[in-house]
């Protein structure tokens, strides 16, 4: 986020014009900032009037005003039953309260809609207080700092920390679609909280560490080649791991086969020792065994065995960041599987066995669940051999993560078909005795992607994908020659729709829900998708260059003292009751954690703007008249620029 950039409007500046509308003081509940949501003030100065009308306390009645979903039902509504008084017939109740609802500076009289009251606001009021805040506030317009306050009272007391995990794949395996949904939804979540001052910790946390690290290790060295892993390691790693594992299978058929013709052999009483023998020798030469006492030297510490690891891991990481950087996403830390001390382990198990959580069964270690939640089951903490597994290794990492960096909060950002695996972490964790620990973690979960593959086969890297629909943007904007010719950089600019296609399509919906991925569909420039967004901001950004090229000293002026009462308009005032509502959805994102509650406003926010352009033009009006038009379209052009900043798209300004 670029949010730290600008700074906001002051609270003195919202107090000297709403002086100039005829309020006196500042309308302000507790806990609310006048000087950053147009919405706390209209909703303070409402709860304040109604209370005046009713006899209630003005902060019983503010939590009760909403915003609507739709700007014909008001900007604000009140469910008068939502203000619990008894013994009213509520018809009539509401019918009253709009009657006596005194005169207004800010709001219109309410209208009834049967037992709630719907308030629209002033069209010249919410002009000057919202234009200049969108348009002196700049990047910052939107964002709370204040949120991520300790206290916000003292804020010396510093920032709340939050760690975001997300992305995670693993080493020489696909990146599959969740890794991708948790990618893009991860990031999401990151500068949303960043947006909102929270320091936060973006971390990466690697499937690194397992025996199949040693069939890979392995696998190098019967078909490796050091010049196509540093050219392409993510790759290559993948093709060596598919290999290898071609060669395990066939020696575990090979052996199946035997133990086969032993039964045979056994049937008509002769000898087998030849084929035990051979059997023998297979299982000793083969690949799991050598997976296995090469994972055993990795996990004794030997330094030639994890030299080649770390090379590995190394590689395959500096290839991830090229990739992440066309997302726009950076990590704080790399950790992984591989990353958590067998101390931590200890130290977890060493605990659930004092505090009763796990059990010994079979030779291995359990943890039964089912005393808390039938669902839960029972899991596997600690394998017969005395290793780890993936749990294990998470219930390590949680309490590491805790001392190294004393989160307020972490989330991890995981496919919803492992909220099993995460829910039983959190339960253990609560077992343990650290509910407290528990309570500051989320699991944020995400459905399927269906039928994810590129034009030459199914996806299995993530730059395939990019550069698949890179590709296919770089012919939808050939359709168009004379635009074509006018970008400056036409292979970044695909890329760049590419990536806004894949990213809109993933977040359109609630993350629960599964979704297909559609090449067609998402790299259309009709409809609710990437190009469309990028479309619609390209477009704001030529209205100001045309206005400049027409009137060249238009460049020179602050458009923040422009006669904003000119924009009277149906279309304005809309546009404008929309970029007012932008700091709330934010607010509202906070809670929902639901990238679609961004995006679908923003897709409001540029079918209002794109319906005004027709009915509001800048060139060619009188000079007032096209100065507070042009301040307006800047306005929204800001407004939708920080929202595909929040979602981590790159605003295009030419397309
Ligand atoms: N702390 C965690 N378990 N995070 C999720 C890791 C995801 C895992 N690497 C996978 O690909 O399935």
């Amino acid at each position: 986020m670029d949010a730290s950039k600008s700074s906001p409007v002051s609270i003195d500046d919202i107090s000297a014009t709403l002086k100039t509308i005829g309020l006196d003081t500042v309308p302000q509940q507790p806990n609310t900032y006048p000087a950053l949501n147009p919405f706390d003030i209209y909703r303070s100065h409402v709860a304040e009037l109604v209370a005046q009308v009713i006899g209630v306390e003005a902060s019983k009645i503010y939590p009760a005003l909403q915003t609507t979903t739709k700007t014909d039902y008001g900007d604000l509504q009140l469910a008068v039953p939502a203000l619990r008084i008894k013994g009213k017939d509520m018809k009539e109740f509401t019918k009253e309260i709009a009657e006596k609802f005194p005169d207004s500076p800010l709001v219109l009289p309410p209208v009834v809609s049967g037992i709630a009251l719907q308030f629209f606001f002033k069209p010249e009021p919410l002009t000057s207080l919202v234009m200049p805040s969108v348009l002196k506030s700049g990047s910052a317009y939107g964002w709370n700092t204040n949120v991520g306050l300790r206290d916000p009272a003292d804020p010396a007391a510093g920032r709340k920390k939050i760690i975001v995990e997300f992305s995670s794949p693993n080493i020489a395996k696909p990146f599959h679609a969740g890794h991708l949904r948790s990618t893009i939804i991860g990031g999401f979540i990151a500068n949303l909280h960043e947006g909102a001052g929270w320091d936060v910790i973006r971390m990466n946390y690697l499937g690194d560490w397992g025996k199949q690290y040693g069939v890979l290790a392995i696998g190098f060295d019967l078909y490796g080649s050091e010049e196509e892993l540093v050219k392409n390691p993510i790759g290559h790693l993948y093709d060596v791991y598919v290999k290898i594992s071609k060669k395990a299978a066939e020696e575990a058929d090979l052996i199946k086969s035997i133990k086969a013709d032993i039964v045979g052999l056994q049937e008509k009483g002769e000898s087998t020792a030849e084929l035990e023998a051979r059997i023998q020798k297979v299982e000793a030469e083969g690949v799991d065994q050598a997976a296995r006492d090469y994972f055993k030297r990795m996990v004794d510490g030997e330094q030639v065995a994890l030299g080649i690891w770390k090379r590995f891991r190394d590689l395959s990481i500096e290839k991830y960041k090229q990739t992440y950087a066309r997302l726009n996403i950076r990590y704080d830390e790399y950790s992984g599987e591989s990353q958590v001390k067998d101390e931590s382990m200890d130290l977890a198990a060493k605990l659930m066995h004092e505090k009763g959580v796990s059990e010994e069964s079979d030779g291995a270690v359990i943890v039964d669940l089912t005393k808390y939640s039938k669902k839960l089951g029972k899991a596997l903490v600690k394998k017969k051999d005395g290793t780890s597994l993936y749990l294990t290794r998470d219930i390590g990492a949680i309490f590491e993560r805790l001392e190294k960096f004393k989160f307020d909060r972490m989330i991890y950002v995981v496919a919803s078909q492992q909220d099993l695996h995460l829910a039983q972490l959190f339960k253990i964790v609560e077992a343990i005795g650290r509910k407290d620990l528990a309570e500051k973690c989320q699991h944020i979960n995400f459905g399927m992607v269906m039928g994810m593959s590129t034009r030459k086969g199914t996806a299995k890297f993530l730059d395939d994908i990019l550069r698949d629909v890179g590709e296919k943007m770089h012919e939808v904007m050939r359709t168009n020659e004379k635009k074509y010719q006018q970008v400056d950089d036409p292979e970044r600019t695909a890329d760049i729709l590419g990536i806004s296609a894949v990213m809109v399509q993933d977040m359109r919906g609630k993350r629960i829900n599964h979704y297909t991925f559609d090449m067609e569909l998402m790299t259309s420039f009709e409809g609710d998708t990437g190009p469309y967004l990028q479309y619609a901001h390209a477009r704001l950004c030529s209205i100001y260059r045309k206005a400049v090229e027409a009137v060249p000293d238009v460049a020179a002026v602050d458009l923040t003292t422009v006669d904003l009462t000119l924009l009277k308009e149906p279309h304005a005032v809309d546009l404008v009751r929309q970029l007012a509502a932008f700091p709330d959805v934010i607010t509202t994102t906070l809670k929902t954690l639901e990238p679609t509650t961004v995006l679908m406003y923003l897709f409001k926010m540029a079918h209002s703007s794109s319906s005004s352009y027709m009915h509001l033009q800048v060139v060619g009006q009188e000079r007032e008249v096209m100065l507070a038009r042009l301040a307006l379209y800047v306005a929204a052009r800001r407004v939708l620029h920080n929202g595909m900043r929040l979602l981590g798209l790159d605003p295009l300004e030419r397309m």
